[in-house]
Protein backbone atom coordinates (compact mmCIF):
# COMPACT_ATOMS: atom_id res chain seq x y z
CA UNK A 1 0.00 0.00 0.00
CA UNK A 2 0.43 4.04 -0.91
CA UNK A 3 1.64 5.65 2.45
CA UNK A 4 1.53 8.83 0.84
CA UNK A 5 -1.09 10.08 -1.81
CA UNK A 6 0.16 13.30 -3.56
CA UNK A 7 -1.99 16.27 -3.10
CA UNK A 8 -3.75 17.04 -6.38
CA UNK A 9 -2.03 20.24 -8.26
CA UNK A 10 0.67 19.69 -5.69
CA UNK A 11 4.29 21.54 -6.83
CA UNK A 12 7.31 19.49 -6.98
CA UNK A 13 9.19 19.53 -3.74
CA UNK A 14 11.78 22.72 -3.81
CA UNK A 15 15.42 21.67 -3.67
CA UNK A 16 16.98 22.99 -0.54
CA UNK A 17 20.49 23.16 -1.47
CA UNK A 18 23.61 24.54 0.80
CA UNK A 19 24.79 27.27 -0.13
CA UNK A 20 28.84 26.62 0.20
CA UNK A 21 30.64 30.14 1.10
CA UNK A 22 34.38 30.23 1.59
CA UNK A 23 36.68 32.68 1.90
CA UNK A 24 40.54 33.09 1.18
CA UNK A 25 42.40 35.91 3.55
CA UNK A 26 46.32 36.45 1.52
CA UNK A 27 45.59 36.28 -2.48
CA UNK A 28 49.45 34.98 -2.84
CA UNK A 29 51.02 31.92 -4.09
CA UNK A 30 49.31 29.73 -1.64
CA UNK A 31 45.90 31.70 -1.07
CA UNK A 32 45.40 31.66 -5.15
CA UNK A 33 46.53 27.96 -5.50
CA UNK A 34 43.84 26.83 -2.95
CA UNK A 35 40.98 29.03 -4.38
CA UNK A 36 41.98 27.63 -7.68
CA UNK A 37 41.97 23.58 -6.67
CA UNK A 38 38.46 25.06 -5.11
CA UNK A 39 37.20 25.87 -8.15
CA UNK A 40 38.16 23.20 -10.25
CA UNK A 41 37.05 20.51 -7.25
CA UNK A 42 33.52 22.25 -7.12
CA UNK A 43 33.47 22.37 -3.42
CA UNK A 44 32.02 26.01 -2.76
CA UNK A 45 29.50 28.11 -4.66
CA UNK A 46 30.73 31.33 -3.48
CA UNK A 47 34.56 32.39 -2.95
CA UNK A 48 35.39 35.54 -1.24
CA UNK A 49 39.04 36.87 -1.81
CA UNK A 50 40.48 39.59 0.89
CA UNK A 51 44.06 40.75 0.58
CA UNK A 52 45.96 43.94 1.31
CA UNK A 53 47.32 44.73 -2.11
CA UNK A 54 43.80 45.82 -4.40
CA UNK A 55 45.29 45.98 -7.46
CA UNK A 56 46.25 42.47 -7.17
CA UNK A 57 43.56 41.64 -5.72
CA UNK A 58 40.98 42.69 -8.38
CA UNK A 59 43.82 41.03 -10.33
CA UNK A 60 43.69 37.60 -9.62
CA UNK A 61 39.95 38.07 -9.04
CA UNK A 62 39.38 38.71 -12.65
CA UNK A 63 41.39 36.13 -13.83
CA UNK A 64 39.77 33.48 -12.17
CA UNK A 65 36.66 34.59 -13.03
CA UNK A 66 37.64 34.56 -16.91
CA UNK A 67 37.58 30.68 -16.29
CA UNK A 68 34.16 30.25 -15.95
CA UNK A 69 33.47 28.65 -19.18
CA UNK A 70 35.67 25.77 -17.94
CA UNK A 71 34.30 25.56 -14.17
CA UNK A 72 31.16 24.50 -12.13
CA UNK A 73 28.98 28.20 -11.69
CA UNK A 74 30.70 29.76 -8.15
CA UNK A 75 30.11 33.16 -7.21
CA UNK A 76 33.83 34.83 -7.57
CA UNK A 77 33.98 38.23 -5.32
CA UNK A 78 36.44 40.46 -3.71
CA UNK A 79 37.40 43.03 -1.34
CA UNK A 80 39.81 44.79 0.84
CA UNK A 81 36.75 45.56 3.05
CA UNK A 82 35.85 42.23 5.07
CA UNK A 83 32.14 42.84 4.50
CA UNK A 84 32.52 40.67 1.63
CA UNK A 85 33.65 37.70 3.92
CA UNK A 86 30.12 37.86 5.66
CA UNK A 87 28.30 34.35 6.41
CA UNK A 88 31.14 32.20 5.03
CA UNK A 89 31.26 28.72 6.67
CA UNK A 90 34.71 28.34 5.90
CA UNK A 91 37.51 30.89 6.16
CA UNK A 92 41.24 30.36 5.07
CA UNK A 93 44.24 32.84 6.25
CA UNK A 94 47.34 32.55 4.29
CA UNK A 95 48.37 36.02 4.23
CA UNK A 96 51.76 36.54 5.84
CA UNK A 97 54.51 38.51 5.78
CA UNK A 98 57.75 36.57 3.91
CA UNK A 99 60.92 36.25 5.85
CA UNK A 100 63.62 38.32 5.08
CA UNK A 101 66.72 36.90 4.89
CA UNK A 102 68.50 36.45 8.37
CA UNK A 103 65.03 37.54 10.16
CA UNK A 104 64.50 35.91 13.16
CA UNK A 105 61.20 33.40 13.63
CA UNK A 106 60.15 35.30 16.34
CA UNK A 107 60.62 38.64 14.31
CA UNK A 108 58.35 37.71 11.52
CA UNK A 109 56.18 36.47 14.06
CA UNK A 110 55.57 39.62 15.73
CA UNK A 111 54.81 40.87 12.20
CA UNK A 112 52.40 38.21 11.21
CA UNK A 113 50.87 38.35 14.99
CA UNK A 114 50.28 42.00 13.70
CA UNK A 115 48.48 41.79 10.68
CA UNK A 116 46.28 38.62 12.21
CA UNK A 117 45.09 41.54 14.72
CA UNK A 118 43.62 43.17 11.58
CA UNK A 119 42.62 40.03 9.64
CA UNK A 120 40.61 37.27 13.28
CA UNK A 121 38.32 40.03 14.52
CA UNK A 122 36.59 41.18 11.44
CA UNK A 123 36.75 37.59 9.79
CA UNK A 124 35.10 36.45 13.53
CA UNK A 125 32.31 39.10 13.31
CA UNK A 126 30.90 38.60 9.76
CA UNK A 127 31.12 35.20 9.87
CA UNK A 128 30.88 33.78 13.74
CA UNK A 129 29.59 30.23 13.04
CA UNK A 130 32.44 29.54 10.68
CA UNK A 131 35.64 27.24 10.44
CA UNK A 132 39.00 29.06 10.55
CA UNK A 133 41.68 27.42 8.71
CA UNK A 134 45.40 28.91 9.28
CA UNK A 135 47.95 28.36 7.05
CA UNK A 136 50.50 31.03 6.94
CA UNK A 137 53.62 30.41 9.10
CA UNK A 138 54.80 29.69 11.71
CA UNK A 139 51.57 28.12 10.99
CA UNK A 140 51.55 26.23 14.82
CA UNK A 141 51.69 29.52 16.70
CA UNK A 142 49.51 31.55 14.48
CA UNK A 143 46.69 28.86 15.13
CA UNK A 144 46.77 29.77 18.57
CA UNK A 145 47.06 33.52 17.89
CA UNK A 146 43.53 33.12 15.27
CA UNK A 147 41.99 30.69 18.16
CA UNK A 148 42.76 33.65 21.11
CA UNK A 149 41.42 36.33 18.51
CA UNK A 150 38.59 35.06 17.15
CA UNK A 151 36.96 33.63 20.76
CA UNK A 152 35.69 30.87 18.86
CA UNK A 153 35.49 27.25 20.26
CA UNK A 154 38.79 24.96 19.69
CA UNK A 155 37.30 22.59 17.38
CA UNK A 156 36.33 25.39 14.97
CA UNK A 157 39.83 26.74 14.89
CA UNK A 158 42.08 24.36 12.78
CA UNK A 159 45.88 24.80 11.34
CA UNK A 160 47.09 23.01 7.96
CA UNK A 161 49.99 21.81 10.38
CA UNK A 162 51.62 18.59 9.21
CA UNK A 163 49.39 18.10 6.60
CA UNK A 164 51.18 19.13 3.84
CA UNK A 165 54.71 17.01 5.80
CA UNK A 166 52.31 14.05 5.55
CA UNK A 167 51.62 14.48 2.32
CA UNK A 168 55.12 14.82 0.77
CA UNK A 169 55.98 12.05 3.62
CA UNK A 170 53.28 9.60 1.85
CA UNK A 171 54.46 10.52 -1.57
CA UNK A 172 58.23 10.13 -0.72
CA UNK A 173 57.34 6.40 0.23
CA UNK A 174 55.41 5.95 -2.33
CA UNK A 175 57.92 6.82 -4.81
CA UNK A 176 60.46 4.74 -3.24
CA UNK A 177 57.58 1.86 -2.41
CA UNK A 178 56.76 2.10 -6.21
CA UNK A 179 52.59 2.54 -4.89
CA UNK A 180 49.97 4.66 -5.11
CA UNK A 181 50.61 7.47 -2.59
CA UNK A 182 47.01 7.10 -2.01
CA UNK A 183 47.20 3.52 -0.70
CA UNK A 184 50.16 4.51 1.53
CA UNK A 185 48.82 5.66 5.03
CA UNK A 186 52.07 7.69 7.09
CA UNK A 187 51.20 10.13 9.79
CA UNK A 188 53.77 13.21 10.64
CA UNK A 189 52.56 14.78 13.58
CA UNK A 190 53.58 17.55 16.04
CA UNK A 191 55.00 20.84 15.00
CA UNK A 192 54.62 21.66 11.39
CA UNK A 193 57.98 21.98 9.35
CA UNK A 194 61.36 20.76 10.85
CA UNK A 195 60.34 19.48 13.67
CA UNK A 196 57.63 16.64 12.38
CA UNK A 197 57.46 13.49 13.98
CA UNK A 198 57.23 10.81 11.57
CA UNK A 199 55.35 7.76 13.14
CA UNK A 200 56.68 5.16 12.00
CA UNK A 201 54.09 2.13 13.84
CA UNK A 202 51.25 3.59 12.24
CA UNK A 203 52.48 3.56 8.08
CA UNK A 204 51.12 0.83 6.34
CA UNK A 205 50.81 0.14 2.27
CA UNK A 206 47.47 -1.55 1.32
CA UNK A 207 46.50 -2.17 5.18
CA UNK A 208 49.70 -4.25 5.79
CA UNK A 209 52.08 -2.36 8.77
CA UNK A 210 55.37 -1.46 7.71
CA UNK A 211 57.50 -1.85 10.80
CA UNK A 212 55.81 -4.67 12.45
CA UNK A 213 56.72 -6.48 8.88
CA UNK A 214 60.39 -4.84 9.18
CA UNK A 215 60.92 -6.69 12.51
CA UNK A 216 59.60 -9.35 11.68
CA UNK A 217 61.81 -9.71 8.35
CA UNK A 218 64.71 -7.83 10.84
CA UNK A 219 65.07 -5.74 7.53
CA UNK A 220 67.66 -2.74 9.45
CA UNK A 221 68.34 -1.56 6.06
CA UNK A 222 64.69 0.06 5.92
CA UNK A 223 64.24 1.46 9.24
CA UNK A 224 67.32 3.77 7.76
CA UNK A 225 65.13 4.33 4.68
CA UNK A 226 62.34 5.43 6.67
CA UNK A 227 64.40 7.81 9.10
CA UNK A 228 65.71 8.91 4.95
CA UNK A 229 62.42 9.35 4.13
CA UNK A 230 61.43 11.84 7.13
CA UNK A 231 64.54 13.69 6.37
CA UNK A 232 63.64 14.38 2.86
CA UNK A 233 60.10 15.34 4.11
CA UNK A 234 62.57 18.75 5.27
CA UNK A 235 64.81 18.80 2.51
CA UNK A 236 62.21 19.03 -0.19
CA UNK A 237 60.41 21.66 1.11
CA UNK A 238 63.61 23.29 1.00
CA UNK A 239 64.85 22.10 -2.26
CA UNK A 240 61.46 23.45 -3.87
CA UNK A 241 62.24 26.88 -1.95
CA UNK A 242 65.74 27.63 -3.40
CA UNK A 243 64.42 26.05 -6.82
CA UNK A 244 61.04 28.14 -7.68
CA UNK A 245 61.22 30.57 -4.35
CA UNK A 246 57.51 29.58 -3.03
CA UNK A 247 55.56 26.60 -2.42
CA UNK A 248 51.92 26.48 -4.03
CA UNK A 249 50.47 23.46 -5.89
CA UNK A 250 51.30 20.78 -2.86
CA UNK A 251 49.85 22.74 0.09
CA UNK A 252 46.69 23.98 -2.36
CA UNK A 253 45.76 20.74 -2.82
CA UNK A 254 46.06 19.30 0.40
CA UNK A 255 44.08 22.35 2.02
CA UNK A 256 41.76 22.10 -0.41
CA UNK A 257 41.65 18.72 0.64
CA UNK A 258 40.71 19.75 4.47
CA UNK A 259 38.24 22.19 2.99
CA UNK A 260 36.19 19.14 0.96
CA UNK A 261 36.45 16.85 4.15
CA UNK A 262 35.00 20.04 6.18
CA UNK A 263 32.09 21.20 3.87
CA UNK A 264 31.23 18.18 2.63
CA UNK A 265 31.13 16.64 6.31
CA UNK A 266 33.61 13.46 4.89
CA UNK A 267 34.24 12.80 8.80
CA UNK A 268 38.07 11.72 6.99
CA UNK A 269 40.74 11.36 9.18
CA UNK A 270 44.04 13.96 8.70
CA UNK A 271 46.59 15.77 10.80
CA UNK A 272 45.76 19.13 11.38
CA UNK A 273 47.41 21.49 13.73
CA UNK A 274 44.29 21.05 16.82
CA UNK A 275 44.47 22.26 20.71
CA UNK A 276 46.90 19.93 22.00
CA UNK A 277 46.49 20.29 25.56
CA UNK A 278 45.45 17.02 27.62
CA UNK A 279 46.84 14.85 25.16
CA UNK A 280 49.86 12.53 25.22
CA UNK A 281 50.63 14.26 28.50
CA UNK A 282 50.63 18.10 27.65
CA UNK A 283 50.01 19.65 30.45
CA UNK A 284 46.74 21.65 30.50
CA UNK A 285 47.66 24.40 31.19
CA UNK A 286 49.96 24.86 27.92
CA UNK A 287 47.58 26.19 25.57
CA UNK A 288 49.11 24.90 22.27
CA UNK A 289 48.03 24.03 18.65
CA UNK A 290 49.96 20.85 17.59
CA UNK A 291 49.19 18.44 14.90
CA UNK A 292 47.33 15.03 15.50
CA UNK A 293 45.41 12.84 12.95
CA UNK A 294 41.91 14.46 13.62
CA UNK A 295 38.47 13.46 12.55
CA UNK A 296 37.11 16.51 10.12
CA UNK A 297 33.45 17.29 9.28
CA UNK A 298 31.25 20.21 8.95
CA UNK A 299 31.65 20.96 13.00
CA UNK A 300 35.44 21.17 12.70
CA UNK A 301 37.38 18.68 14.94
CA UNK A 302 35.14 16.16 15.21
CA UNK A 303 37.44 14.35 17.43
CA UNK A 304 41.25 13.64 17.80
CA UNK A 305 42.07 10.07 17.26
CA UNK A 306 44.21 7.66 20.26
CA UNK A 307 46.87 6.71 18.19
CA UNK A 308 49.71 4.53 19.74
CA UNK A 309 52.67 6.85 20.22
CA UNK A 310 56.00 5.35 21.33
CA UNK A 311 57.39 6.91 24.49
CA UNK A 312 59.99 8.55 22.05
CA UNK A 313 57.45 10.48 19.95
CA UNK A 314 54.86 11.57 22.88
CA UNK A 315 58.47 13.01 24.63
CA UNK A 316 59.16 14.58 21.02
CA UNK A 317 55.72 15.84 21.36
CA UNK A 318 55.98 16.94 24.87
CA UNK A 319 59.03 18.84 23.66
CA UNK A 320 57.70 20.36 21.03
CA UNK A 321 54.87 22.04 23.39
CA UNK A 322 57.27 23.41 26.08
CA UNK A 323 58.60 24.88 22.85
CA UNK A 324 55.72 26.28 21.15
CA UNK A 325 54.28 27.69 24.75
CA UNK A 326 58.04 29.60 25.34
CA UNK A 327 57.38 31.34 21.83
CA UNK A 328 54.01 32.01 22.65
CA UNK A 329 54.40 33.83 26.25
CA UNK A 330 57.19 35.95 24.54
CA UNK A 331 54.10 37.41 22.82
CA UNK A 332 51.81 38.70 25.30
CA UNK A 333 48.66 38.33 23.58
N1 LIG B 1 51.54 25.62 6.52
C1 LIG B 1 52.20 25.19 5.43
O1 LIG B 1 52.41 24.00 5.19
C2 LIG B 1 52.68 26.24 4.44
C3 LIG B 1 53.19 25.86 3.19
C4 LIG B 1 53.59 26.87 2.30
C5 LIG B 1 53.48 28.21 2.66
N2 LIG B 1 53.00 28.51 3.91
C6 LIG B 1 52.88 29.89 4.36
O2 LIG B 1 51.82 30.56 3.66
C7 LIG B 1 52.05 31.97 3.74
C8 LIG B 1 51.81 32.59 2.39
O3 LIG B 1 52.81 32.15 1.50
P1 LIG B 1 52.80 32.81 0.03
O4 LIG B 1 53.92 32.18 -0.74
O5 LIG B 1 51.40 32.77 -0.52
O6 LIG B 1 53.16 34.35 0.36
P2 LIG B 1 52.81 35.62 -0.58
O7 LIG B 1 53.68 36.73 -0.11
O8 LIG B 1 52.82 35.21 -2.01
O9 LIG B 1 51.28 35.97 -0.20
C9 LIG B 1 50.96 36.57 1.01
C10 LIG B 1 49.79 37.50 0.71
O10 LIG B 1 49.31 38.03 1.95
C11 LIG B 1 48.90 39.34 1.69
N3 LIG B 1 48.81 40.11 2.94
C12 LIG B 1 49.82 40.61 3.68
N4 LIG B 1 49.32 41.30 4.72
C13 LIG B 1 47.96 41.20 4.64
C14 LIG B 1 46.88 41.69 5.42
N5 LIG B 1 47.11 42.44 6.52
N6 LIG B 1 45.62 41.40 5.05
C15 LIG B 1 45.39 40.66 3.94
N7 LIG B 1 46.36 40.17 3.14
C16 LIG B 1 47.63 40.44 3.50
C17 LIG B 1 49.96 39.89 0.75
O11 LIG B 1 49.46 41.04 0.08
C18 LIG B 1 50.20 38.70 -0.16
O12 LIG B 1 49.37 38.75 -1.31
C19 LIG B 1 53.48 32.14 4.29
O13 LIG B 1 53.41 32.44 5.67
C20 LIG B 1 54.09 30.75 4.10
O14 LIG B 1 55.12 30.46 5.02
C21 LIG B 1 52.59 27.57 4.79
O1 LIG C 1 57.07 24.00 1.71
C1 LIG C 1 57.15 24.96 2.51
N1 LIG C 1 57.57 26.21 2.11
C2 LIG C 1 57.88 27.23 3.09
C3 LIG C 1 57.97 28.55 2.44
C4 LIG C 1 57.02 29.03 1.56
C5 LIG C 1 57.28 30.30 1.09
S1 LIG C 1 58.75 30.85 1.73
C6 LIG C 1 59.00 29.42 2.64
C7 LIG C 1 59.17 26.86 3.79
C8 LIG C 1 60.10 26.02 3.20
C9 LIG C 1 61.26 25.74 3.92
C10 LIG C 1 61.46 26.31 5.17
C11 LIG C 1 60.46 27.16 5.69
N2 LIG C 1 60.66 27.70 6.91
C12 LIG C 1 59.83 28.63 7.55
C13 LIG C 1 59.79 28.58 8.93
C14 LIG C 1 59.02 29.50 9.62
C15 LIG C 1 58.29 30.46 8.92
F1 LIG C 1 57.56 31.37 9.60
C16 LIG C 1 58.31 30.51 7.53
C17 LIG C 1 59.08 29.59 6.82
N3 LIG C 1 59.32 27.43 4.99
C18 LIG C 1 56.76 27.26 4.12
C19 LIG C 1 56.51 25.89 4.65
O2 LIG C 1 56.03 25.78 5.88
C20 LIG C 1 56.68 24.79 3.85
S2 LIG C 1 56.35 23.19 4.41
C21 LIG C 1 57.83 22.67 5.28
C22 LIG C 1 58.80 23.58 5.65
C23 LIG C 1 59.96 23.12 6.31
C24 LIG C 1 60.11 21.74 6.58
C25 LIG C 1 59.15 20.84 6.20
C26 LIG C 1 57.99 21.30 5.55
CL1 LIG C 1 56.75 20.19 5.07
Amino acid sequence: HHLFSPLPDAEPAARTSRHIKITVVGCGNVGMAIAQTILTQDIADEIALVDAQPNKLRGEMLDLQHAAAFLPRVKIASSTDYEITAGSDLAIITAGARQNPGETRLDLLQRNLAIFKKIVPPLAQYSPDCILLVVSNPVDVLTYITWKLSGFPPNRVIGSGTNLDSSRFRFLLADHLNVNAQDVQAYMVGEHGDSSVALWSSISVGGVPVISSLEKNDINLSVEMLEATRKAVVDSAYEVISLKGYTSWAIGYSVASLAFSLLRHQRRILPVSLLAKGFYGIPEDREVFLSLPAQIGRGGILGVVNIHLTEEEAKRLRRSAETLWECQTQLGI
